[in-house]
């Protein structure tokens, strides 16, 4: 068993755990895990109901692998349980198995979240642009900041490709542990709705919390829009560790955003507001937004903070604006704030262009609800002097309710649409698209339907002509597509460049 770096003591864990049942505590605890194919020899075993109850057979392989104790739901008690304390693995029952894990694996990495500045975003879309721009703002202002969010968790010299947007509870313990270990003392990150209702975040502490807007998606897992919300709202009204709250950043123009603020008010708390009216704590002053991006005065509590960002489209104004607001937050001076935001230049996967010798812009973009593929629309239709040409689909084992939406809007805010497959996973792809379908006819503007993605965005670059935009959404960073259950090698960028006659 390898030497913790933070747990050198012994037994520590009897400080954190109450005793287990008919045993003794071992004498020491390698590693924390809660699935038995990552289990190691030596470590604590947090046992935990799936969505179809307790598979006792993972206990069984955790207990093969060497799990050294057992943490377990009170109730969640059988004779498997009896069998492994017959293996003399001791176990631990605890009432709020989630809340337990929270302070474990916080209290087993040293408790990093307390020591380091955790900015948290939440949102149906803007987080990985707004967790961007805010590590890019913390970094200007001196504090060294990882990342985790949907395109990679970042955490100083190791940067590894995400696997989803907001990681298990022990994953993401363990990379504020490592990222705090390696130097880094500030953390940008994104926590998706799924992370806030099943508790991924248990035991960290946020110093600031931002919520960008919420519209529909994730209808699949949240039972509707409320549940959805009351869900996002969790990151705002649960306290630290400690019994604080984090400085809260609410967008005042989304209508979800109102109610939000207007609870919080009730809790006496004070959100910093951002939004267009001037009744926000952050509002736009004089800004322009053009073809060269985001430039003007924004108005803040602090006095006025200049921007210029090369991010373009109303919605990336107001991602900047929920970024100046956590800023503030953290009391980093308005000319780092400003420094921070000039420096990000671009987030992979959103509003990519691919440059080429031919007169038409090709865009690739993460727009994969209705409300992102609007503002995206929306963001290149006084871009482009020609026609807007987009090539869009829907994600497969996904909320289906979103697919007539993204259909209307794509046909309305378009002058051509290539309809497409996105990650059809174990749907038909053909009958993903023939749910999108009737939505686009219904808009009278001319569609093509060809599911073979690489095809439909040959096809669109074909048919656009100098002046014109192409627009591929839905898959933005991503560099696979999902076919089955197997992820295929896909990049919209590389078949764009392909497609251009780049050489790769
Ligand atoms: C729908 C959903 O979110 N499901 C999550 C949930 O799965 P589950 O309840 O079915 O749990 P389970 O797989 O039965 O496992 C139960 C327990 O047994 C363990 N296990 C499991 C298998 C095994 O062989 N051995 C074993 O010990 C598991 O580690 C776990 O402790 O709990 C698992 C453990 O934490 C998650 O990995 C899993 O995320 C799945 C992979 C997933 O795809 N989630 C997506 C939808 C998601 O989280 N998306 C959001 C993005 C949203 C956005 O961008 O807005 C994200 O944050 O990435
Ligand atoms: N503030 C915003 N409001 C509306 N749409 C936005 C906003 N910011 C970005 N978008 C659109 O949504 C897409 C996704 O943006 P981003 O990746 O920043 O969001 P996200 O919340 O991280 O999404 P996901 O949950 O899928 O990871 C962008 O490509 C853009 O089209
Ligand atoms: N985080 C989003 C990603 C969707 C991306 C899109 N390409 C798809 O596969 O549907 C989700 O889990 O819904
Ligand atoms: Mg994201």
């Amino acid at each position: 068993m390898k030497e913790h770096p933070v747990r050198k003591d012994r037994q520590w864990i009897k400080s954190v755990l109450p005793d287990p049942a008919w045993g003794m505590f071992p004498d020491n605890i390698g590693g924390l895990s809660d699935d038995s194919r990552s289990a190691c020899e030596g470590d604590l075993f947090f046992l935990r109901h799936g969505k179809n109850g307790v598979n006792w057979a993972f206990l069984e392989d955790a207990i093969k692998a060497g799990v050294r104790l057992v943490v377990t739901d009170s109730s969640i008690r059988s004779n498997w349980l009896t069998e492994a304390i017959f293996h003399s693995v001791p176990v631990v029952f605890v009432d709020d198995l989630l809340n337990t894990m929270g302070r474990v694996a916080s209290s087993f990495w040293g408790n990093p979240s307390e020591k380091m500045k955790v900015v948290a975003v939440t949102g149906t879309n803007g987080k990985t642009t707004s967790s961007f721009l805010t590590r890019s703002v913390m970094v200007q202002s001196g504090i060294p900041t990882g990342l985790i969010g949907t395109v990679v968790f970042d955490i100083g010299d190791e940067v590894v490709e995400a696997t989803q947007t907001t990681p298990g509870i022990l994953d993401l313990h363990r990379l504020l542990g490592e990222a705090w270990l390696k130097g880094l003392r500030g953390m940008s990150m994104e926590v998706s709705s799924h992370a806030l209702d099943q508790g991924r975040v248990s035991g960290l502490s946020f110093s600031v919390v931002h919520f960008t807007n919420l519209t529909r998606d994730h209808l699949d897992y949240h039972p509707d829009m409320e549940s959805y919300y009351q869900a996002k709202k969790r990151l705002f009204s649960r306290q630290n560790p400690d019994g604080s709250h984090p400085i809260c950043v609410v967008n005042g123009d989304d209508s979800w955003g109102k109610r939000l603020i207007s609870e919080l008010v009730l809790e006496k708390r004070t959100p910093i507001i951002i939004g267009e009216s001037q009744d926000a704590d952050i509002s736009p002053k004089n800004v322009s937004i053009g073809i060269d991006g985001i430039r003007g005065v924004i108005r803040t509590p602090k006095g006025d903070l200049h921007i210029e960002s090369p991010m373009t489209g109303h919605y990336n104004l107001m991602n900047i604006m929920g970024v100046i607001g956590c800023s503030i937050a953290l009391e980093i001076p308005l000319d780092l704030i400003s420094r921070g935001i000039s420096a990000q230049h671009g987030v992979p996967g959103r509003f990519e262009v691919i440059r080429s010798d031919r007169n038409i812009s090709v865009i690739v973009d993460y727009a994969h609800t209705d409300d992102a593929l609007e503002n995206l629309l929306g963001a290149v239709r006084p871009l482009c002097k020609g026609k807007v040409i987009t090539v869009f689909g829907c994600g497969g084992d996904r909320d289906r309710g979103k697919r007539p939406r993204m259909g209307e809007k794509a046909g309305r805010l378009s002058d051509m649409v290539m309809l497409t497959s996105d990650n059809p996973r174990t749907e038909d792809p053909e009958r993903i698209l023939d749910e999108i379908e009737p939505a686009l006819k219904g808009t009278g503007t001319p569609y093509e339907r060809i599911a073979d993605r690489k095809r439909a965005i040959f096809r669109a670059i074909s048919i656009a002509r100098p002046g014109d935009s192409v627009v591929i959404a839905g898959k933005g960073h991503e560099n696979y597509q999902i076919l089955g259950k197997i992820k295929h090698h896909f990049d919209d960028r590389e078949v764009a460049r392909e497609a251009l006659g780049i050489d790769l």
